[in-house]
């Protein structure tokens, strides 16, 4: 590429939020072909860079160019015009409107009814660009998480951009999705689009970057070229400044059994499901996210009821039971949506502390709320799980995603449960927040927990379980021991393949 202007620089980027510096004098470039990887811990600022890229937040200092010329991005229809798209974490869509609805939605001036046809055409030329094709009839609200994605990517190319954010754009995709975004970004850069790139997963980072930026509260550490010598090691030192911590299992003396489920249906027509898990042992449920565990574990937790079965605590039957009648058997539920079902993101840290026992004792007497108990239990549990920024009074929702789970990590261990579900526990969360989510789970074991752990992620599997269960179209479809699982045979299972009877 003749031209090396940078399509996008930021210079001299300052942005606070009370006493956070959330972003501080920051320096930042993007050329065009290029993939620029953003890394830091939760908390680092890297999505609050892009934010201000993105029109979403005005910086407090700095300048911001666009092709070479300086640009004042006051709204994101200003970045849109600019040619900057970003696709979020959490994608935001209409469910009732079709993907061309979708996609046309606010550009009626120029794609209005007799566009039609050329949307339609626009949509296919993009499909058959970048590989990235969705039938253009569907409705969004049936669209599977990682389709809806793939929307936000479409429909920032289907408005030009050149620049194309994406905030941890794996976090919900499947390996084979993974891959097919892997080969879009190479088929946008051929055509000279430059992609920021934020994520934790350091692995994909070196392997689809040119260049890694890495961030540390607020400000730029390092700048260097992926030339094939940055190792994960070398990554965490620079953006935590140590070596990630593996915990790893260690071979224990196992209780009796804390949950049984006895057969199980999840929905009317799937099979049921048997299942036991110690006290003290954790079972891995892999599987392709899809396959049900999302109901599985909400049957579980009592937020859903299953089409049939039994779920015993101790012994002792629990059915058709409610979340709170869950919790009072001994059941914690960490679930996978920590700001839809773990969450209320307008609520203070301190409120959220507590949700689940909200109006309870010892955080109310006689239905009057104690605010100074909840308050003080917050600080505590700030202070212990060392949650940033320790601000109790904080609406939960401004909190990084590693600083929202410890939280409710933080909240549901100090019910010191019987039986914990756990979906999805590091899904987002930095290498330190990680190490940390992990060493709470095997204290939680040698605590003698029974514990259900729903993961996507096969590496935390096969860290993590004494026995790792297989979840295939709403069933269990095969359980082993760990010393007995290979990854490939895990991987056969979770596709359908190689089924065997519950252990
Ligand atoms: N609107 C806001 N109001 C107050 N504080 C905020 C707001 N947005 C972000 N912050 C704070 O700014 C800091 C940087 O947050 P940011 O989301 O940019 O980090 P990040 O590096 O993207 O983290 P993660 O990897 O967890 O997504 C954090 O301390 C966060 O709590």
């Amino acid at each position: 590429m003749a031209d090396d202007t940078p399509l996008l620089t930021l210079t001299g980027i300052t942005k606070r939020f009370g006493e956070v510096v959330a972003n501080r004098d920051v320096d930042f470039a993007l050329r065009p072909g290029e993939v620029v990887g953003l890394l830091g811990e939760n908390g680092a600022g890297k999505t609050t860079l892009m934010n201000i890229a993105f029109g979403l937040y005005r910086p407090d200092a700095g300048t911001i160019a666009v092709a070479g010329r300086p640009a004042v991005i006051g709204s994101t229809a200003d970045a849109i015009a600019l040619g900057i798209g970003m696709v979020h974490q959490h994608t935001h869509v209409v469910a009732r409107h079709s993907v061309l609805e979708n996609l046309m939605a606010g550009l009626a001036g120029r794609y209005g009814l007799i566009d039609h046809t050329a949307a339609l055409a626009r949509l296919a030329e993009i499909a058959a660009a970048y590989g990235l094709g969705l039938d253009p009839d569907r409705l969004v609200g049936d669209l599977a998480i990682g389709e809806k994605q793939r929307l936000d990517i479409i429909r920032a190319l289907f408005r030009k951009a050149r620049v194309l954010i994406l905030d941890e754009p794996t976090s919900v995709l499947t390996p084979q999705e993974t891959e097919g975004l892997f080969s879009a970004i190479k088929a946008l850069k051929t055509d000279g689009v430059g992609v920021v790139y934020i994520s934790h997963k350091l692995n994909e980072v070196r392997a689809i970057t040119d260049r890694v930026v890495v961030m540390r509260r607020g400000a730029v550490v390092a700048d260097a070229v992926n030339d094939g010598t940055l190792t994960n090691a070398g990554l965490a030192v620079l953006m935590c400044g140590h070596e990630p911590e593996r915990i790893t299992r260690t071979p224990h003396q196992t209780g009796a059994a804390r949950l049984e489920l006895a057969g199980l249906r999840l929905g009317r027509g799937t099979r049921p499901i048997d299942l036991k898990v110690q006290g003290g042992e954790i079972v891995g449920i892999a599987g392709v996210s899809g396959n049900g565990q999302v109901r599985f574990a909400e049957a579980i937790a009592g937020v859903t009821s299953p089409a049939a079965g039994t779920i015993r605590i101790d012994g002792k039957a629990v059915n058709a039971a409610s979340p709170r009648r869950m919790q009072e058997a001994g059941l914690a539920y960490i679930p996978e949506d920590r700001l839809g079902a773990g969450l209320v993101g307008t609520l203070p840290v301190s409120d959220n502390m507590v949700l689940s026992r909200f109006g309870a004792s010892p955080f109310a007497h006689f239905g009057w709320l104690d605010r100074k108990a909840m308050a003080a239990f917050a600080e505590r549990q700030i202070t212990d799980y060392d949650i940033r920024p320790p601000d109790a009074k904080l609406p939960i929702g401004l909190l990084s995603g590693g600083n929202q789970q410890k939280a409710i990590v933080a909240r549901e261990l100090a019910l010191k449960p019987k039986v914990l579900i756990i979906a999805q526990p590091t899904r987002g969360l930095d290498v330190t927040a990680i190490a940390f989510v992990h060493r709470e789970l095997m204290r939680l074991r040698a605590e003698g927990c029974a514990i259900l752990l729903i993961s996507d992620d096969l590496d935390e599997i096969f860290q993590l379980s004494d026995r790792i269960a297989v979840m295939y179209e709403s069933a269990i479809v095969c359980a082993m021991a760990v010393e007995q699982a290979t990854v490939a045979g895990i991987g056969l299972a979770m596709n359908g393949g190689a089924v065997e009877a519950p252990a």
